[in-house]
């Protein structure tokens, strides 16, 4: 359904992604993993339509999404890493002028999203400005924002962002479900431990360039490691964290002399 065809994205002649190419099918949640500065985020403007590649292209059932990018709005929801949120809303209004934006019909776009926030928890809040909210009360209006015209491809850039334990469990949850209905997943996430247990392809990224592209399980079998955290940190060469905390306290201990 979605296909990445050998993405690049060159700013100054500095690739940020270099011959990106995966896909993800309906029913599908794949994960997206890389250390920050690798590119995931430049990936996902693309998808999105906010940035130009300098190479490649993006398929949507079989079309280039450049060719009816009005067509392809309507067709996917995106929970972005860093959102403008209207703070002077309410949660309610918010939900309601993006679906306006998006063409749906007012009554049961407001049942929807009165339904939407009632489920994500935020039934008494609906009323109040976006600018009393929390972050995490934030993170879910726009989750309920990205849900609401039922689209068939889901982008979650750090999710669970400011999420607390239950709400995080229910977005897991929701992410399962949402597979189950057929959507395509895009997820994008430094939590590991819900990557390895929810997605059913892991795609990591690191200098923009794809490391590996399979199911979680085949990484940790083919690799030979305990779990995802530790091929993540095989693939991408991460430095050792225990003495760099360690210098990093030498660091602070030397400045104060
Ligand atoms: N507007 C820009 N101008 C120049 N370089 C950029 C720009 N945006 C991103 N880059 C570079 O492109 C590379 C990839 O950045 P990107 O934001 O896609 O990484 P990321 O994987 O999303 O990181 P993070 O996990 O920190 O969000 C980085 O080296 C970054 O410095």
């Amino acid at each position: 359904m979605l296909s990445i065809q050998n993405l690049t994205k060159r700013y100054r002649g500095i690739p940020a992604i270099d011959d990106v190419s995966f896909t993800v099918a309906p029913g599908e949640i794949v994960g997206y993993l890389g250390p920050n500065g690798s590119g995931k985020s430049t990936t996902v403007k693309i998808i999105t339509g906010i940035l130009e590649p300098s190479g490649g292209s993006v398929l949507f059932h079989g079309r280039d999404i450049r060719d009816d990018m009005t067509g392809f709005r309507a067709s996917f929801g995106y929970v972005p890493e860093e959102a403008q949120v209207y703070t002077h809303l309410s949660g309610l209004e918010y939900l309601q002028l993006v679906g306006r934006l998006r063409g749906l019909e007012e009554r049961p776009l407001e049942a929807r999203a009165t339904r939407l926030l009632e489920l994500l928890g935020l039934q008494s809040w609906r009323h109040s400005p976006i600018s009393v909210y929390s972050k995490g009360m934030k993170q879910r209006v726009l989750i309920a924002a990205a849900l609401l015209h039922n689209p068939r491809l889901l982008i979650f850039d750090e999710p669970l962002s400011g999420l607390d334990v239950v709400s995080a469990r229910l977005f897991k949850d929701l992410l399962v479900e949402l597979a189950a209905e057929g959507k395509a997943i895009l997820y994008i996430s430094h939590v590991l431990e819900v990557v390895e247990q929810v997605c059913d392809r892991v795609i990591v990224i690191a200098k923009g360039r794809i490391l590996a592209d399979a199911p979680p399980a085949d990484l940790t079998r083919l690799m030979a490691l305990p779990n995802l955290e530790s091929v993540f940190a095989e693939l991408v060469e991460q430095q050792d964290t225990k003495l760099a905390a360690k210098n990093l306290v030498e660091a602070m201990r030397s400045a104060h002399v």
